[in-house]
């Protein structure tokens, strides 16, 4: 079976730094996959090649059995791969409807459309109640949560999440923890970028660990977090 997203042997240099070097991994449909590693371990430039922010050097992406390394964002996005902004960026003046409503407009025929889909998601990711509220005028933790509406209101089958837990409470993070596994559930794949080891081991089937661009390890948060190239050059043992 071929997997939903293929990452293969890509790599992408900054003038004389290989921010990526040679990785490769597949997501299975259906699966929360985690890419970890410290800061400067090339976790955001793999995201944005995934997202098609920038093309690679070297290697090749599909989503859905197509090539899709070098593919615009919005047409990804209509592909059915969604992603959120590690800097929460919604619009600020808009309401935290009205702002799941232009996500949701991507794919929606119309508006009523688009708002009743944009309900569904905010119901979804606990926000129906602050449906009237500004952007502007929410806490991180919301402002977080709205970002995730965002992308999951244009109906992804992957959604790509960008350091969502960063900054988060603890309970702020359980919260939102308990939320993705309700996505998940619901037929969504999972690709998140994260800092936060105690949420990618509660989230993940499987992670892939980076270090200075590369591959170091990859399987289940049980087999990773006893690697010893993991332990030595990232966690170290105090943090798990
Ligand atoms: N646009 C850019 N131009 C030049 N160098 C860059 C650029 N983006 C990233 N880098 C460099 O590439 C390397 C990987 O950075 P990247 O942001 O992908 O790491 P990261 O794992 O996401 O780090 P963090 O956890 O701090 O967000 C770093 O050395 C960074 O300085």
């Amino acid at each position: 079976m071929t997997a939903l997203l293929e990452v293969r042997g890509v790599t992408k240099h900054f003038r004389g730094l290989t921010a990526v070097d040679d990785v490769s991994f597949d997501v299975a449909e259906g699966q929360i996959f985690a890419v970890i590693g410290p800061n400067g371990a090339g976790k955001t430039t793999l995201f944005n090649l995934i997202a098609g922010v920038f093309a690679p050097d070297g290697g090749t992406i599909a989503f859905a059995g197509e090539r899709s390394d070098g593919v615009a964002p919005h047409l990804l996005c209509r592909r059915g791969l969604a992603r959120t902004f590690q800097i929460v960026r919604p619009f600020p003046e808009l309401t935290v409807l009205e702002n799941a409503t232009i996500g949701a407009m991507m794919r929606a025929p119309d508006v009523d459309t688009a708002r009743a889909r944009a309900i569904e998601v905010l119901r979804q990711l606990d926000l129906l109640d602050r449906r009237d509220a500004k952007a502007k005028s929410l806490t991180l933790p919301d402002r977080k949560r709205l970002e995730c509406a965002r992308a999951l209101a244009t109906e992804p089958r992957l959604l790509l999440l960008d350091e969502v837990m960063a900054g988060l409470r603890p309970t702020e993070v359980d919260r939102i923890v308990a939320i993705l596994k309700d996505i998940n559930r619901s037929g969504v794949t999972i690709l998140l970028i994260e800092h936060v080891m105690r949420a990618t081991m509660a989230l993940a089937d499987r992670i892939h660990v980076l270090h200075h661009g590369a591959t170091i390890a990859e399987g289940t948060p049980d087999e990773v977090t006893r690697h010893p190239k993991v332990l030595e050059s990232y966690l170290g043992a105090e943090a798990l």
